[in-house]
């Protein structure tokens, strides 16, 4: 048996990350306290991404990003299994793409918060995977369907 060990949510215990976790589901105390010390944690080192379980959390950065939506970032992500690498909407892009392809039912991916939350940029990063994904082609003639 593996017993995993979880860390605290209380921001002035020794054994809270300094970094925070990448998934909420690891905080001992998933309550509002522990939630935003953990969004806040990360928001500082710049890690806007952050899941609960399947659910992604985004915090606005008000900067841009660009290093983490690449073309090498996209490959990256490329069918690997939800939660292997850190929280990324092309992650969550990835999953509802494969489960479409391998069981052939359609996916919705619902993007909810504040007016100014970030919705649209997640959105676009969203659709810039979908894009990548299902506009590849293998010969020669490039075509872009973003
Ligand atoms: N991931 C991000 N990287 C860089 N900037 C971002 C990101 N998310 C949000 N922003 C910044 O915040 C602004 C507002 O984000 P966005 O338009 O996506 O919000 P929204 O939730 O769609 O708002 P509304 O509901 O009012 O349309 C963007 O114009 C951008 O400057």
């Amino acid at each position: 048996m593996v017993v995993a060990k979880t860390s605290s949510a209380y921001p002035n215990d020794p054994e809270f990350p300094p970094s925070g976790v990448d998934d909420m589901t690891k905080l001992a105390y998933l309550h509002e306290p522990g939630v935003l010390q953990n969004l806040k944690c990360r928001y500082d080192i710049n890690e806007i991404y952050t899941y609960t379980g399947s659910i992604l959390i985004a915090v606005n950065p008000f900067q841009r990003l660009p290093h983490l939506y690449n073309m090498q970032v996209m490959k990256k992500y490329n069918g690997v299994a939800l939660g292997e690498l850190s929280p990324h909407p092309f992650a969550v892009a990835d999953s509802a793409y494969r489960q479409m392809i391998n069981e052939s039912i359609s996916q919705a991916i619902l993007v909810s918060g504040e007016s100014g939350a970030g919705k649209t940029e997640s959105t676009k990063m969203l659709m810039r995977y979908l894009a990548y994904m299902g506009g590849r082609v293998d010969n020669a003639e490039e075509r872009s369907v973003e």
